[in-house]
């Protein structure tokens, strides 16, 4: 790997320590960060290179996975390590650090590679490129990258003005768009372990009948009330992880594609979903908000009296949606998503459904977190019907994620290092994403579609299940029991099919 320099801005901040941190240590840990590295971590407040050291060694004591903690391995770690007193509307700040750059690469003789990682609030992300430009700290004769936090654009109108600026400052070659969910491990793999379970033949003739994927959690809206308030699930998962999974997934049918084949054909899958305009959102989407409710046997509160949150305010904290990929392949598949925050358990799920005769289904499972796995389960016509869920569930085999599983940010600020885009989210496929939420966004906006309130610790509101029923599906896997609201008991929740 060649040499570089790493210049992080919002070095002092939570997503730094929490992740970026962690990964990087582990990269070194593991041997995978270039021989030579630079290490130049900004942000407002004034801090010494030592105290700065010292709190990065906090955040990898408490956040790195790494069993290698050792006060020596850290030190030297750390070496590369340098602060600096940055605000973003400084321009004086930028030529300093041009200047600190530069030293640097002397110092160490090294090629001036640099990765600019922009780990602040989207409000200074045009800033900063175009201060990166401006001050010659871009112009230098080796590579330079632009490694991008989300969210990109709040809007479609807003994220083509955003990507214009950028691209007065670099290429889109040079952009390297994080969506954490591409980085994790089920995902990358996902090829792969499809071709594993399935046959050639099963890839390409096997009819499925639906597509189930959900992202759901327990979490609630935490210190975060400031931009989820403005963001809601519909931002926050739905534009991003939810359409990535969903490119992710489709275009591994038909036939496997290659790492080179990704951007295209992501974008191709964007191009083919069938658009919705703002009047026809209600037949297709659900929104919802979670009210107080018991998670875990903890009594939570509703969002609207989550500290930070505007009074009565609108927004969602839950989107199911159908989905239609208007290709050969999939264009008589409906594809049903779903994210939200305050649910019944934390999972990320894939389910295909395959199209089989009688009650008992043909499913593949991919479990994305917190556990991992993907498990084809056979139907089996001895069971009868009510049995067949629980029979099903218990034909998985998902792994228990370990502890030390490799995290999404060490997989992509490696690649991002390497210059490799493949899981960066291309402008391309953040368009076309922009460009099919947008009446959805519109909708909202003028409250053209319901807002569902759900109690919180349930699968949220039932007309998300409705929207299944009503084509004769339902949500596979949904583990209701006595202390959810409905008075659905036992271990699963099997609905009647109405067709
Ligand atoms: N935290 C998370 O889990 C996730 C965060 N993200 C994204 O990552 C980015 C960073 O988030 P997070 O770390 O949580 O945010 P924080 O608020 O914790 O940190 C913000 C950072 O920006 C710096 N900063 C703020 N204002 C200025 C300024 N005027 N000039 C220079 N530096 C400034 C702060 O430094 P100082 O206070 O020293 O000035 C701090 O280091 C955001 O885009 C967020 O959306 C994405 C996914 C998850
Ligand atoms: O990007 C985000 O993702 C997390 C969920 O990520 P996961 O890896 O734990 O599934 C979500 O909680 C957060 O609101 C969102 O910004």
């Amino acid at each position: 790997m060649e040499p570089a320099t790493f210049v992080l801005f919002g070095a002092t901040g939570d997503l730094a320590k929490r992740k970026i941190y962690p990964a990087l240590y582990q990269l070194y840990i593991d041997q995978k960060l270039p021989s030579s590295f630079s290490f130049i971590g900004l942000g407002r407040r004034e801090l010494t290179h030592t105290s700065f050291q010292a709190n990065v060694e906090k955040s990898l004591l408490t956040f790195s996975r790494s069993d290698v903690k050792d006060a020596v391995r850290i030190k030297k770690f750390l070496n590369s390590f340098q602060y600096h007193v940055l605000d973003v509307d400084r321009k004086e700040d930028y030529t300093k650090l041009l200047k600190l750059v530069e030293d640097r690469e002397a110092e160490l003789n090294i090629m001036p590679n640099r990765m600019f990682y922009l780990s602040v609030g989207p409000e200074f992300f045009e800033t900063i490129a175009t201060n990166i430009h401006e001050s010659g700290l871009g112009s230098a004769s080796g590579w330079k990258r632009l490694v991008i936090e989300k969210p990109f654009g709040h809007d479609l109108e807003s994220a083509r003005q955003l990507n214009h600026t950028l691209n007065q400052a670099f290429d889109e070659s040079d952009i390297y768009r994080i969506d954490h969910y591409l980085g994790k491990p089920m995902v990358q793999q996902m090829g792969q372990l499809l071709q594993s379970t399935l046959t050639e033949q099963d890839l390409r003739t096997r009819t499925i009948a639906s597509v189930q994927i959900s992202a759901i959690e327990t979490l609630g809206v935490e210190e975060r009330a400031g931009y989820y308030d403005h963001a809601g699930a519909i931002r926050d998962m739905f534009q991003n992880h939810m359409l990535q999974l969903l490119m992710m997934l489709t275009i591994e049918f038909p036939k496997r594609s290659s790492a080179d084949e990704v951007v295209n054909l992501k974008s191709k899958i964007m191009k083919s979903l069938m658009p919705l305009n703002k009047i026809d959102v209600t037949q297709h989407v659900v929104r919802g908000q979670y009210a107080s409710g018991v998670i875990k046997e903890e009594q939570v509160v509703g969002y609207t009296d989550e500290a930070g949150i505007a009074l009565g305010s609108h927004n969602d904290t839950f989107i199911a949606a159908r989905l239609r990929v208007d290709d050969p392949f999939w264009k008589d598949t409906p594809i049903y998503i779903r994210t939200g925050k305050r649910l019944k358990e934390k999972v990320t799920r894939i389910v295909i459904e395959f199209t089989s005769e009688g009650p008992v289904k043909d499913l593949l499972t991919i479990e994305i977190g917190p556990d991992e796995g993907i498990t084809f389960l056979k139907s089996r016509s001895d069971l009868a019907f009510s049995d067949v869920e629980t029979s099903l569930r218990s034909q998985l085999s998902f792994t228990k994620k370990e502890v030390n599983v490799k995290d999404a940010y060490e997989t992509l600020i490696h690649d991002a290092l390497l210059g490799d885009k493949t899981y960066f989210a291309h402008w391309n496929e953040v368009e076309l994403s922009w460009e099919w939420v947008q009446p959805i966004l519109d909708a909202y906006q003028d409250n053209l579609i319901p807002l569902h309130i759900y109690p919180a610790g349930t699968y949220g509101p039932q007309e998300a299940n409705e929207l299944l029923m009503k084509d004769g599906f339902h949500w596979w896997f949904d583990n209701r029991n006595a202390s959810d609201n409905d008075a659905t008991k036992g271990e699963f929740n099997i609905y009647e099919y109405t067709n």
